[in-house]
């Protein structure tokens, strides 16, 4: 917008919120529709950021056959309005792809290790088919597609009941709960700040890479390490728990960036503790924020015009 882009954000608000985009609401490029795009949207566009989905795990595996239909009925409508208007399509892709990865780091041509049938089968095999459909539409219909798959990220602006393990430590810590960690806390991942991935979108989005770019941080840590180091950035005093493990949890996750380093000039450049102090700062805000009842709208003074009856 501030490049002078008319931007229109659909959204269904199942995770999202209208709080992270009210600031712009009344910009003269800014639109904000209400809409799911499993059902089929008629706009006139030339660049379709695809975001849509649940992220989180216990978001995904709350509802799995919306989050198939969200991933398969909505990636189709995405591409036919690519295809319907002439728009090139970037698709949010996951690390996730890779399933329990047997490689590491997992490689772009690393074609996975997941389990079809299991909990996280709606989402990793939802983007695995959403990737299948953009190639095809790529081959049979000529539409331009990228495919970024992205590996965990956080950032300000997360919901507070997202689910996932950077909001979950941070808002524990916070409040003197007991960091949950799923399983021994042996598994890794590798976390990016959110501004590092918006930058790595465009930059693929505008770029002539039509086949998959891994988006992420390479620097990996054990989940177990991140809940130590979380703690001592909020200066808690709160206890960790080991409670049972997730089913399918992939062990090992960490991106080899080589391919967007090289195509797109990109890599991330906020540092791993830089992004937790500001998503700390957030939560903090937060959590003030509702513990002022902020969340509860107050009434509006009746509005009255003079000089005119109603009439039903
Ligand atoms: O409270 C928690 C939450 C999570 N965890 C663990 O922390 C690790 C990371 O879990 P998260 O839920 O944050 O995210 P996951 O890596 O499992 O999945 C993510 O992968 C990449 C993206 O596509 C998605 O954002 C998401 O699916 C897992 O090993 C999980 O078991 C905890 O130990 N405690």
């Amino acid at each position: 917008m501030m490049d002078g882009h008319e931007v229109t954000v659909v959204d269904n608000f199942f995770t999202g919120r209208k709080r992270n985009v009210e600031h712009w609401i009344g910009h003269e490029n800014f639109e904000l529709i209400n809409h799911d795009v499993v059902e089929p949207l008629y706009i006139e566009v030339d660049q379709i950021y695809h975001l849509a989905s649940p992220a989180s795990p216990p978001n995904y595996m709350y509802n799995p056959i919306k989050t198939l239909k969200t991933n398969t009925i909505g990636t189709l409508n995405m591409l036919g309005l690519a295809k319907r208007v002439g728009a090139r399509l970037l698709l949010a892709s996951t690390s996730e792809v890779y399933g329990d990865p047997e490689v590491h780091p997992q490689s772009e041509d690393y074609w996975g290790h997941v389990n079809p049938i299991g909990p996280r089968a709606c989402y990793d095999e939802g983007k695995r088919v959403a990737e299948t459909m953009c190639y095809a539409y790529m081959k049979q219909e000529g539409v331009e597609v990228r495919v970024a798959r992205i590996f965990n990220t956080f950032g300000p602006r997360m919901h507070m009941n997202d689910g996932r393990v950077v909001s979950n430590f941070i808002l524990q810590a916070l409040q003197g709960e007991p960091l949950t960690v799923y399983g021994s806390g042996s598994q890794t991942r590798a976390f990016q700040y959110v501004s590092d991935l918006v930058n790595g979108l465009v930059a693929l989005m505008n770029s002539n890479v039509s086949s998959p770019v891994n988006l992420g941080n390479p620097e990996e840590h054990t989940i177990l390490e991140f809940a130590q180091l979380i703690k001592n950035l909020v200066g808690s005093g709160s206890e960790i728990q080991f409670l049972s493990e997730a089913q399918d949890d992939p062990q090992k996750r960490k991106p080899d960036i080589r391919k967007a380093k090289m195509m797109l000039a990109w890599e991330p450049v906020v540092p791993l503790e830089e992004g937790l102090n500001k998503a700390i700062h957030y939560f903090r805000k937060e959590l003030e924020y509702q513990a002022n009842n902020q969340y509860i709208p107050k009434p509006k003074p009746a509005r009255i015009k003079k000089g005119r009856t109603r009439h039903n």
